[in-house]
Parts: C-alpha cells; sequence; structure tokens
C-alpha cells in the first residue's frame, strides 16, 4: 500500500482450498475467463486458501508490463516439468539463457531465410492430390497437420521426410510418435508437480532417449559436414553458432514445438470460418484463380490485404494461444486494476500466477466493433488495434519469431485452395468448440466439401 497499491476485485473459486477446480476449468473451457471479465472488469483475481491469488487480466496497460519487463517469466512454471525431455531453450527459460537461445534462432528466421516456398510447394501438391474431388466429405484438420509437420521437419533439419538417410536410428513417423509422447508426459510431469516422483519413470525416460538419439544423429551429421552443405536448417544454422551439442538440440526441440501445429490450426480455423461464409471465398477465388502458380511468391502473398484481413479475424476469433500464463520472478507490481475503480496499481508478490486471455482481449467490442462473435474479416478495413489490444503473435519479450514464417506459408496455402477450387462448403453444423492443449485447436476438426 506504501506504492499506492490496492487489491484487485477477487472471485472464489467453488473449491476455495486449492482452488484446482478453477485451474482445471480455465483449461478445458478457453471461454470461462472472459466470462468472469464479463462479470468483474479488465482485471480480478482469483484466491485460495493454500496459494498466491491468480491475477487474471486483459487491460492493455497490464498487458505490456507483463509482456516487456523482465518481473515476469515462464521458467518455474515450465522448466521442472519439461527440463528432462525439452531441456532449456526460449520455451522453458527466462533471462540470459532465454535470450540467449532466441539470438541462436533469429537468423534462421530473416525474411530471406523463410520466403522459399519450394518444399511447401511440395507438400501443398500432395494435399491436393489427397482431396476428393467430388464432393465427398473430408476432414482437412488432419492433412493441413501432415502438411505442416513434414515442412516444419523441413525447416529443422534440413530432410524432407521422404529423403532422409537410412542410416537415421529413426523413421520420421517414429520420430515424431517418440516426440508427441515425450511431450504428453511433460505435460503431465507439469500437472502433477512434485507427485510425478510417485509415477514410474522408466517408459518416460525411454521415450525421451528415442527421440534424442534421432535428434543426435542429426546434430553429428551437421558438424561432421560442416559448412560444406548449402542447407538453410535451423540445425545448421545452430551449429554454426555453437559446439554445445545438447543445447542444440534443446533448442531443436523447442522450436519443434513452435512449429508443427501452429500454422496448420490457424489454417484450420480459416477454412473452417471460410466454408460458413462463402462470399470470401469467391473473392478469395477472384484474386488468385487467374493468377499463374509461380507468381504466389512471399512478397506477393504479404501484400493481399483480404488474406491478411482472413488470418487476423481469424486469429481475433480464435487464437492459436488463447490463454498466456507468466509468473512473478520478483516481488512486482502491475499498473491498473486495484481499488474500488480499478484504477490503482496491484502488488504481485513473487511467485504469483498473472493469466492473459487473448481470447477475451480479441472480443473488446470498444476496440474491434459489434458482433464481435461473427467472422467479418473486413472490419479491418476500418479498425486499428493497438499494440497490446490484439496479440495473434504474442508481443513484447517473447514475441513471435516465426510470425513471417506462419503468415506467408499460411497464404501460401489459401491461394492454392482458391486457385484449385471453386466450392469451399461446410459439412458440419456444430459450432467451432476449443480443445487447449499447448496451442488451442479446433475440437471437431474442419469437415468440408472441396471442388
Ligand atoms: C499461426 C502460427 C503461429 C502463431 C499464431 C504463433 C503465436 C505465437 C505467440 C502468441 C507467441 C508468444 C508466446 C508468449 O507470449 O509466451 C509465439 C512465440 C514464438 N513463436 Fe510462434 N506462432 C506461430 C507459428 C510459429 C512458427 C511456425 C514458429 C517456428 C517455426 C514459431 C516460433 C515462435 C518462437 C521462437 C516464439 C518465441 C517464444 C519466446 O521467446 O518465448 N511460431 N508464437
Amino acid at each position: 500500500r506504501s506504492h499506492g497499491c490496492d487489491l484487485a476485485v477477487s472471485h472464489q473459486p467453488k473449491e476455495p482450498f486449492t482452488g484446482f477446480d478453477f485451474q482445471m476449468k480455465m483449461y478445458s473451457d478457453i471461454t470461462l475467463l472472459h466470462h468472469l471479465h464479463q462479470r468483474y472488469g479488465e482485471t480480478y483475481q482469483v484466491g485460495s486458501w493454500v496459494s498466491l491469488p491468480a491475477v487474471c487480466t486483459i487491460n492493455p496497460e497490464n498487458i505490456r508490463a507483463i509482456n516487456l519487463s523482465k518481473d515476469f517469466g515462464v521458467a518455474p512454471m515450465r522448466l521442472p516439468g519439461m527440463e528432462y525431455f525439452c531441456g532449456q531453450g526460449f520455451i522453458t527459460t527466462d533471462g540470459e539463457t532465454w535470450s540467449h537461445s532466441r539470438k541462436l534462432l533469429k537468423p534462421s528466421f530473416a525474411l530471406s531465410n523463410v520466403r522459399d516456398l519450394a518444399t511447401l510447394k511440395g507438400e501443398v501438391d500432395a494435399l491436393l492430390r489427397k482431396l476428393p474431388k467430388d464432393g465427398l466429405t473430408v476432414d482437412l484438420q488432419p492433412l493441413l497437420y501432415v502438411t505442416f509437420l513434414n515442412s516444419a521437419l523441413h525447416f529443422v533439419l534440413g530432410v524432407h521426410p521422404s529423403e532422409q538417410s537410412s542410416n537415421a536410428p529413426l523413421t520420421p513417423d517414429e520420430f515424431v510418435k517418440s516426440f508427441h509422447k515425450a511431450l504428453v508426459y511433460s505435460m503431465f510431469r507439469i500437472i502433477l508437480g512434485p507427485l510425478w516422483r510417485l509415477v514410474p519413470q522408466k517408459n518416460y525416460i525411454k521415450t525421451c532417449a528415442t527421440a534424442h538419439g534421432y535428434l543426435d544423429y542429426y546434430i553429428n551429421q551437421a558438424f561432421l559436414e560442416g559448412d560444406k552443405t548449402k542447407s538453410k536448417s535451423l540445425i545448421r544454422a545452430l551449429s554454426a553458432q555453437t559446439a554445445d551439442s545438447i543445447f542444440i538440440r534443446s533448442q531443436v526441440i523447442q522450436a519443434m514445438m513452435a512449429a508443427q501445429d501452429t500454422t496448420s490450426e490457424l489454417l484450420t480455423n480459416a477454412l473452417f470460418l471460410l466454408a460458413r461464409h462463402p462470399k470470401y471465398w469467391e473473392q478469395l477465388r477472384a484474386e488468385y484463380v487467374h493468377m499463374p502458380e509461380d507468381a504466389l511468391s512471399a512478397e506477393n502473398l504479404l501484400g493481399s490485404k483480404l488474406i491478411e484481413n482472413i488470418l487476423h479475424e481469424t486469429l481475433r476469433m480464435h487464437p492459436i494461444f488463447p490463454l498466456l500464463g507468466r509468473v512473478a520472478l520478483r516481488d512486482t507490481q502491475l499498473p491498473v486494476g486495484g481499488g474500488p475503480n480499478h484504477e490503482r496499481p496491484i502488488f504481485v508478490p513473487k511467485g504469483s500466477l498473472v493469466v492473459m486471455s487473448y481470447y477475451a482481449l480479441h472480443r473488446n467490442t470498444a476496440v474491434f466493433g459489434e458482433n464481435v462473435g461473427t467472422f467479418r474479416p473486413e472490419r479491418w478495413d476500418s479498425i486499428k488495434p493497438a499494440q497490446w489490444e490484439f496479440l495473434g503473435f504474442g508481443g513484447g519479450n517473447r514475441a513471435c519469431l516465426g510470425q513471417q514464417k506462419a503468415t506467408i506459408e499460411a497464404s501460401y496455402v489459401l491461394a492454392r485452395l482458391a486457385q484449385s477450387f471453386e466450392k469451399l462448403e461446410s459439412r458440419d453444423s456444430r459450432d467451432w468448440k476449443g480443445e487447449l492443449k499447448m496451442t488451442c485447436k479446433s475440437a471437431n476438426g474442419c469437415k468440408v466439401a472441396v471442388y
């Protein structure tokens, strides 16, 4: 109080002792925090008897402070559960290690490196061959997932799954299976906390070793070949900058985590929405149907206002990261939200959780206009959200390094599909429903017909 701080309005969970019911509900229902923000305002806290209150906020000044200050981080909630498999990298650390990791990754995301669409072109050709052209229903979600998984493997390892060396200890499919299994175990570790020690570890250790062995093979190859190869893969870029193979492996695993399903889920959601709003599909088709395929360059695609509006509107409605949490690394404060008028700073003791619901942030009618629940890409012609009001790719210190890559690639796929099909028709009458794991994806996929 001596710093002018005051308490935020408090929400009591049904189970007040640990607040565990609230935590579980927050992850299983992404609309929960939005509803509570409608009830309490932009900032409220959720208390429990045994832990520090968590602060939930969608106030842009607070979001700015959280994303720019070094007082908030992620390591205390992620590193203990994830380090054995993922090591130390941009997803699991703060401070010096995090900043070193970002610095090493940055060159791989330069526009000159991400505008080459040759690999994705091959993947999209394969995707188009798989789509039934006779009006049969198809779920685009798993097909887009494989398209981008292959392209992510190429970006990271420099080899396409169909061309990998026969000396590698696993097939790409086996690697992907062990990678996913180890990720699920790691999530489980985070949820269980210290209770994880009671779970038998043998399977987990074996799964991690299998995935690690595959990546170590490619890291050794990168060291052996040095600059003899022209590959621009992440593994090559990292091996040219450091000889620490464990550190390289950690960055590669974390880059795979960031890349494997994000772009495919953005596209799944965009196509889910476009299939229910045919007039935008017609506009997209009109823009691209006569354009030669080799004119679909990164520069050309980034210049399309229609595609930009569609992707922004999709990320507004269905952010891939609808909730982002941070932990206070020291005693600190948030600029607003305390006191009877919610205008005073809030004291945030070290160890407190702060949660930003980008799902709720993106439904602010003062910023995005009326009908925020409706897909209207043209709203982006007349609105100009400020930096901390729209965060589809995050912002501040931890802003997405893959934004340009993801935008170019998602735009390319939309343009190729619009060139290929006059009609995109929804074959699912259910509303969009989110399923939150690491990212938030459409729980019912994207069932459509194309012809
Ligand atoms: C549609 C696709 C994508 C979306 C919506 C997205 C979204 C985001 C968001 C919201 C963040 C901020 C996370 C935070 O504040 O904690 C982030 C961070 C990041 N993303 Fe993406 N991302 C996408 C694709 C990608 C891809 C394809 C890559 C890599 C190939 C990538 C690499 C990263 C990296 C390296 C960070 C930095 C994390 C940090 O420093 O903590 N992203 N992304």
